[in-house]
């Protein structure tokens, strides 16, 4: 079995999902991980002992021997640490940055021309292997490095390459939506418990209905179709759904995906996160 070596500059959720779906997997390269962050040395020492990875708080020390680095912190930090990682990147070596707004150029702007980069979005469902991840490649990326990380994404779940403007227009929907049906999901397990069933109970009936949701829409049946299948004319769907309707569901989840994709851009270049 091969082995390969990534290094994660930036040790939060999104690296901790990808670490466990990396660690996960049986494919047929061995993954040698390597967390590091800026200062948060009791994350790091979490993330050994429940992955069995390494780690470090000095990942200068350790980058020439990486062979994919993973830049997963914000992307506010990406300047200063781009600006660091021009003086120690190796001619193999695959630079990947999974933050929001960054983009190819944005990597391949603050890197020699020569350095092979990727632009990849995942969600957090990479945690057990069911991320929708977009990646868009840089142009000096080689055959053996899009077959590594190929492996790397497959860990992770399906994936799709794309643009790096449909990456952008994406980020919302792929990255950030799975939010917006957690909260949805808050909704309907509130509303189960206050009918009397327990917590336990109430993420088992929601989970399944999402879950059997999801596994429809993907049999390629149009959701307006699939909605209507479930609204019996003159029947309760109906009225839920007019309520739906006059609070403007739809528009109001197409807005959401619109802020959060303008609030990524502004990310991107390099406008700080508000806490
Ligand atoms: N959470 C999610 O679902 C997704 C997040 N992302 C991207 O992943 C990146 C990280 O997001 P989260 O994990 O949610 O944030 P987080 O706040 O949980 O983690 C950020 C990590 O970066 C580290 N860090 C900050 N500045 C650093 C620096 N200068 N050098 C080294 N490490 C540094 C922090 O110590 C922390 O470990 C962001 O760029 C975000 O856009 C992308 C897709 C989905
Ligand atoms: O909230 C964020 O900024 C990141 C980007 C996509 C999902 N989470």
């Amino acid at each position: 079995m091969e082995t390969r070596r990534i290094l994660f500059i930036g040790a939060g959720r999104m690296a901790q999902a990808m670490i466990h779906g990396l660690v996960k997997q049986q494919g047929s390269f061995a993954w040698q991980i390597v967390a590091s962050n800026r200062s948060d040395t009791s994350r790091l020492e979490a993330l050994r002992s429940r992955f069995g990875i390494e780690s470090t708080s000095n990942w200068q020390q350790v980058v020439e021997s990486a062979d994919v680095v993973v830049l997963a912190m914000p992307p506010s930090e990406h300047p200063a640490v781009l600006a660091q990682l021009r003086d120690h990147v190796k001619q193999h070596q695959l630079i990947v940055s999974v933050a929001a707004g960054i983009g190819v150029s944005g990597l391949e702007s603050s890197l020699p021309p020569d350095v092979a980069v990727a632009w990849v979005m995942p969600n957090t469902a990479a945690s057990i292997g069911q991320s929708m991840t977009l990646c868009a490649l840089g142009s000096a990326v080689t055959n053996e490095q899009v077959e590594m990380l190929t492996e790397m994404l497959q860990a992770l779940g399906q994936h799709q390459i794309c643009t790096e403007e449909q990456v952008h227009k994406l980020t919302a929907i792929t990255g950030s939506a799975p939010a917006f049906i957690y909260r949805a999901a808050q909704a309907f397990e509130e509303m189960a418990v206050e009918y009397g069933l327990s917590e336990v109970n109430a993420r088992q009936i929601v989970g399944q209905m999402l879950l059997g949701s999801a596994n429809l829409l993907l049999t390629g049946t149009e959701p307006q179709v699939l909605a209507n299948e479930v609204t019996t004319p003159g029947g309760a769907t109906a009225a839920g759904l007019e309520v739906l309707e006059r609070g403007n569901f739809m528009s109001i989840l197409q807005e959401a995906i619109t802020a959060t994709n303008q609030r990524a851009a502004e990310l991107g270049m390099g406008n700080p996160p508000k806490r």
